[in-house]
């Protein structure tokens, strides 16, 4: 039933991937918006109609939001805590350096800032990713410092969108997640959600631990699905088998699904790997370790992947520099070693930073002929230069039965077929991915895995 009563304004807190995707879209649903951030530069990027980072259609998506009126930007949280009925914290979670936690000084800090100038009856809603445990230990925080004139409630509104898919996750989810502790919140987080029910979106209202811990199960059963694929495919590598094949058989089996079965360098992306290394980490605390032993596994193949790649890269390197030397003697006219490198490099498609342009030329790509198909495991890697001509029996674990897998034209495509590109995501992050965008106090090389 559609409702027609005007929805809470909401703030923003943290205008990073996950909070300015969330503060454009419920701009666009019709809703009252200010985005908050500690960092004045992104801020002021925001405010100018100008996305720091690479997400398909967003940029777009903000300018229309800041020219409807409903959506506006501040590093000012005084102001923040005067507009907002709802305020979302979409602050960092990265591992903690030296340890497989959660770095939770950011959440703390957004929570505290706002909480302690909060003067009405308002519902804070963590959406960051967090240990299981830490919304109410936060809830309690709030209480403590919110002013005695407030009347202070803490939610937890877990977000599962991926990148490249930001925009179209948020406002089309495959479900939203409600952890909270009253009627009052859960008929406040169904008006801010309004259109997105209506739209027969299921809602699971569950309590603020089962709310936090859907995320990360959410998170280790994705990454849990790479990495069984890509154990088959050491297994394949082995024993002569076609872990491409082998992954589109599985595929068709309706229990199994192709979704998360492509084999290729392992995870990487902002969060699967800090989310099952700081999951482990909590389940130790709560001596429940051996529950979730497992993911020491998933991580340690993921691993060994990144590594058996190098080392295919390596071989395959030596293969190019035999070739080129080959070159060299063939007629004058034949490209010189320079000349094939400088060509390989400026035919990577999307490769618009030196970051990203890197983590590109890294890829084994290079030892394809144009007919070959894309490589998306070692097994294919060596199979695809035993080959010239595609073989039309091998078509992609996610259904599309075409044969040949495609060559990946830009950063969702070549994300979306099993490579982990992590510089292509958030081109201008000048200090690292972490170091820039979680919070300004950090700072820190950026890796894919200690985001
Ligand atoms: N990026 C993604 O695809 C998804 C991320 N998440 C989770 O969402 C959370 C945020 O992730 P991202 O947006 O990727 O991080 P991010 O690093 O892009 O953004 C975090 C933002 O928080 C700001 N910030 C730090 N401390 C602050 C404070 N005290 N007050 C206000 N702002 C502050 C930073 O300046 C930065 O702009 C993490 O917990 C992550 O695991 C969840 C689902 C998807
Ligand atoms: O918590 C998060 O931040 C998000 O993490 C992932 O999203 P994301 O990291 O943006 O990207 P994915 O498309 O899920 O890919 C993650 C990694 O797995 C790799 N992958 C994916 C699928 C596959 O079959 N094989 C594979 O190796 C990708 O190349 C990439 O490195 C989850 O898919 C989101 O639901 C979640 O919200």
């Amino acid at each position: 039933m559609t409702s027609t009563t005007t929805p809470p304004r909401i703030t923003v807190v943290g205008t990073g991937y996950l909070g300015a995707t969330h503060a454009v879209c419920m701009a666009k649903l019709g809703i009252e918006v200010l985005g908050v951030d500690v960092d004045d530069r992104k801020i002021a990027e925001l405010a100018a109609g100008r996305v720091p980072f690479y997400e398909p259609g967003l940029a777009e998506e903000l300018s229309t939001a800041l020219e409807s009126g409903r959506l506006r930007f501040t590093t000012d949280f005084d102001e923040a805590a005067r507009f907002g009925d709802v305020h979302f914290v979409c602050v960092g979670t990265p591992q903690e350096q030296g340890s497989d936690a959660a770095d939770l000084r950011y959440v703390d800090s957004a929570m505290t800032e706002l909480a302690s100038r909060i003067h009405k009856h308002a519902l804070i809603v963590g959406k960051s990713t967090v240990p299981v445990g830490t919304a109410a230990r936060l809830a309690q925080l709030v209480t403590e410092v919110a002013p005695q004139d407030a009347e202070v409630e803490l939610a937890w509104n877990p977000e599962f969108l991926r990148e490249g898919f930001a925009v179209d996750d948020t406002l089309h989810p495959d479900r939203l997640v409600f952890g909270v502790e009253s009627e009052w919140a859960e008929h406040l987080l169904e008006d801010v959600f309004r259109p997105i029910i209506d739209a027969e979106t299921p809602v699971i209202v569950a309590d603020l631990a089962t709310a936090e811990l859907v995320k990360v199960a959410a998170n280790s059963f994705l990454a849990t699905k790479i990495s069984y694929i890509n154990a088959m495919a050491e297994v394949c590598e082995a024993a002569g088998a076609d872990v491409d094949v082998l992954a589109t058989a599985l595929s068709h089996d309706g229990r199994i699904g192709g979704r998360f079965l492509k084999p290729g360098l392992g995870f990487g992306g902002g969060c699967l790997p800090k989310d099952i290394r700081a999951f482990r980490h909590r389940a130790a605390q709560l001596g429940v370790g051996q529950a979730v032993a497992f993911l020491e596994e998933v991580d340690a193949i993921n691993q060994r992947r990144r590594s058996r790649t190098v080392e295919l890269v390596r071989e395959l390197a030596g293969e190019i520099c035999a070739g080129c030397a080959w070159r060299l003697s063939a007629p004058r006219s034949s490209p010189t070693p320079t000349t094939c490198a400088t060509r390989r490099r400026s035919t990577s498609r999307g490769c618009s930073t030196s970051r990203a342009r890197r983590s590109r030329c890294t890829t084994p790509r290079p030892t394809r002929t144009r007919t070959a198909p894309t490589p998306t495991s070692s097994t294919s890697i060596r199979s695809a230069r035993r080959r010239t001509r595609p073989r039309s029996s091998c078509c992609s674990p996610s259904g599309t039965s075409s044969g040949t897998p495609t060559r990946p034209s830009s950063a969702t495509s070549w994300r979306s077929g099993g490579w982990s590109t992590p510089g292509t995501r958030s081109m201008p992050r000048p200090t690292g991915r972490r170091a820039g965008s979680t919070g300004p106090s950090v700072s820190r090389p950026w890796h894919p895995c200690t985001r």
